[in-house]
């Protein structure tokens, strides 16, 4: 999807919501039996339930390979079922030597329909540029993550600044704002303002409200740019929001309360 479609998704739908497929068979409610037909029918009713209200699916690859073969299944029926409309992710976070990156850009944007991968910058640019080669697709780059563990490598000096400031200054050399976002953490409020001051045109994708706690507002104040610029993630707090029958209603509920509060926010913060 090119970011000029993905713009005017937003616009149309006044969200930039990305609703996280991150689906555990221990976690379905009771009626459905955890096996792994059972979560591609939870996800059919999660994005049925939720398609109007959000412009993105991020479908953590970690649950489907977590259950072997039929989760891979699961994981392609899944993305076809999400369809054209919607910009569709795969939260990988792959990236090895240039030749095997090639072929994991080859998996998720030749074999499966993805739009979108995300990449961990750790080896290089030769590591990362496969994923940028194709029209209309992207690689979303880690930047500064949503966890904990953020400070151990990320928020360190390195050089004249700190070592995910570096990350974001060097990658976005690589590619341009219609091929390259960056994963920023929701919890990581504090720097969003330094981060537009080195990214100002790019997307971001953000994890980490809901669940982990992150302000929606305090996001979109300070990251929102011209185009928008911003996904927000939220996973647990969307899927899980009943653990009951009423399961896809109540994710329904919550998508459409984040679409009210974006839509509010694209308003305030993007005129
Ligand atoms: O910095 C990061 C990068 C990725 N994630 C992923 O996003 C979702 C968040 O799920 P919630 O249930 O909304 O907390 C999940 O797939 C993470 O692996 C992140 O949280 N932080």
């Amino acid at each position: 999807m090119t970011r000029e479609k993905l713009v005017a998704l937003i616009r149309e739908k006044g969200s930039y919501l990305c609703v996280g497929l991150d689906t555990d068979p221990a976690k379905l409610p009771a009626h459905l039996s955890g096996d792994a037909d059972a979560v591609f029918r939870f996800n059919k009713a999660i994005i049925d339930a939720t398609r109007a209200a959000c412009v993105s699916y991020k479908i953590n690859t970690a649950f489907y390979e977590a259950l072997g073969t039929k989760g891979w299944e699961v994981m392609e029926k899944t993305v076809h079922y999400i369809g054209a409309d919607h910009f569709k992710i795969a939260d990988a976070k792959r990236g090895d030597i240039g030749n095997t990156s090639t072929q994991y850009a080859r998996a998720f944007f030749e074999a499966l329909p993805f739009d979108a991968v995300t990449v961990a910058p750790y080896m290089g640019e030769d590591s990362v540029r496969p994923f940028l080669e194709y029209e209309g697709k992207w690689a979303i780059v880690l930047g500064l993550t949503s966890n904990k563990g953020a400070q151990d490598f990320e928020l360190q000096a390195s050089g004249e600044g700190l070592l995910y400031e570096r990350v974001l200054k060097t990658v976005s050399g690589w590619g341009t704002d219609q091929n390259l976002m960056f994963v920023v953490g929701a919890t990581q409020a504090d720097a969003f303002i330094r981060i537009r001051e080195l990214v100002p045109g790019h997307f971001l994708l953000v994890p980490g409200v809901g669940a982990q706690g992150g302000s929606l507002e305090q996001v979109s104040e300070k990251a929102m740019n011209k185009d928008c610029g911003l996904l927000v993630n939220a996973s647990r707090a969307v899927i899980y929001a009943s653990g009951k029958e009423d399961f896809a209603d109540a994710a329904a509920a919550v998508a459409g309360q984040y679409q009210a509060e974006m839509a509010a926010y694209l308003q305030r913060f993007n005129g």
